[in-house]
């Protein structure tokens, strides 16, 4: 057996796991040790690459996560909340990297993914890509330097199958926004409007998810004054760029201190 790190791939049948699976195995810098989804899925006892229509890749899909996870140095899960609060916790007994691509999560399940990080490493952002990171460094930057004059929008759009919204993404950019500012993004947030909304308030970040077809993932911030206006954009077209940056964020975690990380940690910005 190899001396890189095995990386199990949670939710192996969805989107983001087949484009994970893929990669870590190709990539030359980590094992793929198993990929996981639920009990009675099809593809359960299955070679993970027979099971996408391709070639072997020599891991199984299985419905064990205890067991494939006591065999890996890392967990990459871009499932769904209650899986991933649920994987923390699993994660961290094998104290195993777990980096979390998930959005939607709540609140509570923050919290319960903060006590998970008290024994091991996470590393968890709305969006791996590394563009998107630089982004948020631009979008922080930006807000420091305009004042409440510049109404600030986050618009995203992604394909018909997305099930949350706003994004993680257009969460973090509008983070990164009332951070610059100054401003919590609680209080400042809105979203979705919709019928008679009155005036925008001055200082508020609005919020817009447009689904439709295959979007991959757009975002822009939009800083509009009087006369002018600034827009960031980023545009994925191949989920690739999120699939490589969490294995770059397992790789990285391994021998850190335990505790919750982000893309800007792995990234160095
Ligand atoms: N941070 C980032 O860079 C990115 C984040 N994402 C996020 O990743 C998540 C997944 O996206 P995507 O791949 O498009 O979604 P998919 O629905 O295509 O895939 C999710 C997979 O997780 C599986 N799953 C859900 N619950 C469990 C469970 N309890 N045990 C095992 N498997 C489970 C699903 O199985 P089943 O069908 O049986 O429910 C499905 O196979 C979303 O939250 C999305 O927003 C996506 C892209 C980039
Ligand atoms: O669900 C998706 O597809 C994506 N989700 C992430 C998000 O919610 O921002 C990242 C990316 O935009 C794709």
């Amino acid at each position: 057996m190899s001396d890189l790190p095995g990386i199990v791939v949670t939710g192996v049948s969805g989107r983001m796991g087949r484009m994970l699976a893929q990669i870590v195995a190709e990539s030359g810098k980590a094992r793929l040790v198993a990929g996981v989804e639920r009990p009675g899925h099809a593809w359960i006892g299955q070679d993970i690459g027979v099971a996408m229509g391709g070639a072997p890749l020599g891991a199984l899909v299985t419905d064990d996560p205890v067991e494939a996870f006591a065999r890996a140095q890392g967990v990459i899960d871009f499932t769904a909340p209650a899986a991933t609060v649920e994987f923390a916790g699993l994660a961290a007994q094998a104290r195993a990297v777990h980096v979390i691509g998930t959005t939607g999560l709540e609140e509570a399940d923050l919290e319960k993914i903060g006590a998970a990080a008290r024994h091991a490493v996470i590393v968890r952002a709305g969006n791996m890509s590394l563009g998107v990171n630089l982004l948020t460094r631009l979008t922080r930057k930006i807000a420091e330097a305009l004042d409440e004059d510049w109404d600030i929008e986050v618009v995203e759009a992604h394909h018909r199958m997305k099930v949350d919204a706003p994004s993680g993404t257009a969460l973090m950019l509008g983070e990164a926004a009332a951070a610059g500012r100054g401003v919590s993004l609680k209080d400042a947030r809105v979203s979705g409007r919709d019928g008679i909304t009155g005036v925008r308030e001055r200082g508020t970040i609005g919020f817009s998810a447009i689904r439709g077809g295959d979007i991959v993932g757009e975002h822009d911030v939009i800083f509009a004054a009087d006369g002018e206006r600034v827009i960031l954009r980023h545009v994925a077209t191949d989920r690739a760029v999120f699939a490589r940056g969490a294995l770059r964020a397992a790789l990285w975690g391994q021998g850190r201190k335990p505790g919750q990380y982000d893309m800007i940690d792995v990234l160095g910005l």
